[in-house]
């Protein structure tokens, strides 16, 4: 977890780090902000301190992004359609830089339509204690897919500062004015969505109401996700958030019951059960690192204005010893029932494991067994598209691998 914003040797760099609930929980909630310094001063932009205009121009649709310098930022709609238009499957306000939009419009079969269930999997409904929830419409099995959709806004989770912030700021006066500009730079991405799309935007929660977030960062920093394959690498490497209309609508969970991954052909998320669902069962989804033990989750989940009541919180004793023993154990089938049944099948650990095993009985040529992992990873498609056809005997027995261990 990075929280380099909030460590006053970095405050001053020009950053601000606005976060994104599934990877990057680096909310800094009022009470944070004390730990790092001691005092909280007023949350709002610093008095006599005037946000700079946002210099960043609007990309041109019809401009060979690999053609301008790769570092540089733009206002873009993608897939890259008239503004006022409609599209069934909707498009994304996207702040980007224009290397990460090279590599988009570059992937083979951008921009491809989505895939959507064969009817509606799901439904958003109030829940007793934590706002609106997700829930399943129909009883799913694992790998199932539960819904496909383009981001409402992508941007970068540290949203770079203009030039300008008075020597004499305290470090919490930077914060407040860096945020003040992150707002800017995202009514600019805000202003550009169709008046559905702000609408669904501004229907989102907000968790970030008092700590001195505009209302388009707020909404961004509560329901963000980690649109991973977007990520620029480089020290540090450069993560977007993604903020959806539905997914953003699923509740937390350290045990959850679903995954979501960022597919860059049809650059949409899609959401997919990670285990077996009954009907009307909620769908949640991580908001940080379900490894780490309980009490580090629930710091992490604090900017969310929620304490998680989930089983694994709920008894943290078990459930942190059997995910410590989990990470550290090395694959074998018994140590796969023991990740199901903390229900930790959206960990990436998980999907190694998997894979493994399937290459250990690969190796032993045992088919049986190894149809068995190929079967489970098949299932896997929150991991990626490549694993999607795994299951397949004679692709098993064409493997390299294929009986060289044989004791
Ligand atoms: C991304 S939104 C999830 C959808 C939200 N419940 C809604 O009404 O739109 C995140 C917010 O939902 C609430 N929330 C999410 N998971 C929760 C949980 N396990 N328990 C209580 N509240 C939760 C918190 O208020 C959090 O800031």
């Amino acid at each position: 977890m990075k929280r380099g914003f909030l460590n006053s040797s970095k405050a001053r760099s020009k950053m601000a780090s606005v976060g994104s609930p599934a990877i990057n929980p680096m909310a800094p909630a009022p009470e944070i902000l004390k730990a790092a310094y001691g005092v909280v001063e007023r949350p709002g932009v610093p008095e006599g301190y005037k946000t700079p205009t946002v210099k960043i121009k609007e990309g041109d649709p019809n401009i060979d992004p690999r053609t301008l310098p790769q570092e540089a930022y733009m206002f873009t709609s993608l897939p890259n359609i008239p503004l006022d238009e409609y599209d069934p499957d909707n498009w994304t306000s996207c702040l980007l830089q224009a290397a990460t939009k090279a590599q988009i419009v570059g992937t083979p079969g951008f921009p491809c339509p989505l895939l959507h269930p064969p009817k509606p999997r799901y439904h958003i409904k109030p829940t007793p204690s934590k706002g609106s929830g997700a829930f399943s419409s129909c009883a799913l099995k694992m790998g199932d897919l539960i819904l496909s959709e383009r981001a409402l806004l992508i941007a970068p989770v540290h949203l770079f500062a203009e030039d300008g912030l008075p020597e004499n700021f305290t470090d919490a006066q930077v914060q407040q004015a860096l945020f003040a500009q992150a707002e800017a730079k995202l009514q600019v991405a805000y202003d550009r969505m169709l008046p559905e799309n702000q609408k669904a935007y501004t229907a989102l929660a907000n968790s970030h109401l008092k700590d001195g977030s505009g209302p388009i960062l707020g909404v961004m920093r509560t329901n963000g996700i980690d649109a991973a394959p977007l990520t620029r690498p480089g020290n540090p490497p450069m993560p977007y958030s993604a903020t959806c209309k539905e997914i953003s609508r699923l509740n937390h969970s350290c045990s959850p019951n679903t995954a979501a991954e960022f597919d860059m052909p049809s650059f949409a998320f899609r959401l997919f059960a990670t285990r077996d669902i009954a009907a009307g069962e909620e769908l949640t989804y991580p908001y940080t690192d379900t490894s780490a033990p309980a009490a580090v989750r629930q710091k992490i989940l604090e900017p969310y204005g929620f304490r998680c009541t989930c089983r694994a919180c709920l008894d943290p004793r078990l459930s942190d010893a059997r995910r410590a023993s989990i990470r550290r154990a090395s694959p074998s089938p018994a140590l796969m029932s023991m990740w199901a049944e903390e229900g930790l099948q959206s960990s990436p650990l998980y999907g190694q494991h998997a894979v493994t095993l399937m290459e250990r009985y690969i190796g032993a040529g045992d088919l049986e067994n190894a149809m068995v992992y190929a079967r489970m990873c098949s299932k896997m498609k929150w991991f990626g598209r490549e694993a999607e056809d795994w299951a397949n005997p004679a692709k098993i027995k064409a493997d390299p691998k294929w009986r060289k261990d044989v004791k």
